[in-house]
């Protein structure tokens, strides 16, 4: 699968939504889309999933217009909190509807979730509580197999044992039919052990987009006696600093040499990772509240 987005800009009136968003996704991996309340991850992945079409700039998926382009759509699916009050269909109804137009559909594998979620499939999809029904939308994302996969925070609502179970399931359908993941999250420690790739909107522009291990890989945290932590980091990109009493812990961005790991180590002080939440707060602070 790949994907290319160019200069995508959204407006909601006069306010804008996205602004100048560039990407490229190619091959069959999981990406995190993070970003804080009113980022823009939803309005990013409905112009994705051809729910709207965007104000100005270019989408393709697989080289092509995706918007009213039944052919595309087809490998699409797009898995978020839906409304059921009105739905009076039953689970295994709802599915079998969905089942008929999507042909990578499996049932079987759609039984074996509902069964983990501890889903009653004759039980009609408004009746089911809301962790319930974000379940049985995390069913639909998963059995279908689509080529490209998008999830809009779909664990909202969800207990953590239910939200552990969608994370299993994840990996383990992601194995079994390697396929495109878009995940929009803002639990971002939770979550970035499924992220092979990581994307950061803020404010509605793109302010990172790198493979997880090259990001984690590009931070340390330097923790130490304050006076040496201070000397050890003073030309470095600092992101976050705490103190205990004397001791200090500094997180910098940016790689070190080995001359520089020889210096920490003489200095006493220990180089430790940086944790992508701590990234992701640095990088989206400010301005949103
Ligand atoms: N239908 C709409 N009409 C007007 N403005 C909208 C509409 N939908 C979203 N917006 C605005 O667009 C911006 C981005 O919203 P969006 O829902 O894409 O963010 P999000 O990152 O998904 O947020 P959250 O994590 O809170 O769901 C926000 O400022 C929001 O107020």
């Amino acid at each position: 699968m790949k994907m290319e987005a160019k200069n995508i800009h959204l407006n909601y009136r006069q306010d804008t939504a996205l602004q100048n968003i560039s990407f490229q996704l190619d091959g069959n991996k999981i990406y995190g889309l993070l970003g804080r309340n009113g980022a823009g991850k939803t309005s990013l992945l409905s112009i994705i999933a051809s729910f709207r079409q965007q104000t100005a700039g270019t989408l393709e998926i697989l080289g092509r217009v995706p918007f009213e382009n039944a052919e595309v759509m087809q490998q699409v699916i797009f898995a978020y909190n839906k409304d059921y009050k009105e739905e009076s269909d039953k689970v295994k109804n709802l599915l079998q509807g969905i089942a008929k137009y999507r042909p990578n559909f499996d049932m079987n594998y759609a039984e074996h979730l509902l069964v983990r979620f501890q889903i009653p499939k004759d039980k009609k999809m408004q009746q089911l509580s809301k962790g319930m029904q974000a379940a049985v939308d995390a069913t639909i994302g998963l059995a279908s197999n689509a080529p490209l996969t998008i999830f809009d925070e779909i664990y909202a609502g969800m207990d953590a044992s239910t939200r552990t179970i969608f994370y299993e399931e994840l990996l383990k359908s992601q194995e079994r039919f390697p396929r495109m993941v878009l995940m929009s999250t803002h639990l971002v420690s939770e979550m970035e052990y499924l992220f092979d790739e990581v994307l950061i909107l803020h404010k509605g522009t793109m302010v990172l987009h790198e493979e997880y291990d090259e990001l984690i890989s590009k931070g340390v945290t330097v923790t130490g006696s304050a006076g040496d932590v201070d000397a050890f980091v003073q030309d470095m990109r600092q992101l976050n600093t705490k103190q205990l009493g004397g001791t200090k812990a500094v997180m910098v961005y940016g790689h070190l040499s080995e001359q520089q790991y020889k210096d920490a180590a003489k200095r006493g002080l220990e180089i430790g990772p940086i944790a992508l939440q701590d990234l992701f707060i640095h990088l989206t602070e400010g301005g949103n509240d």
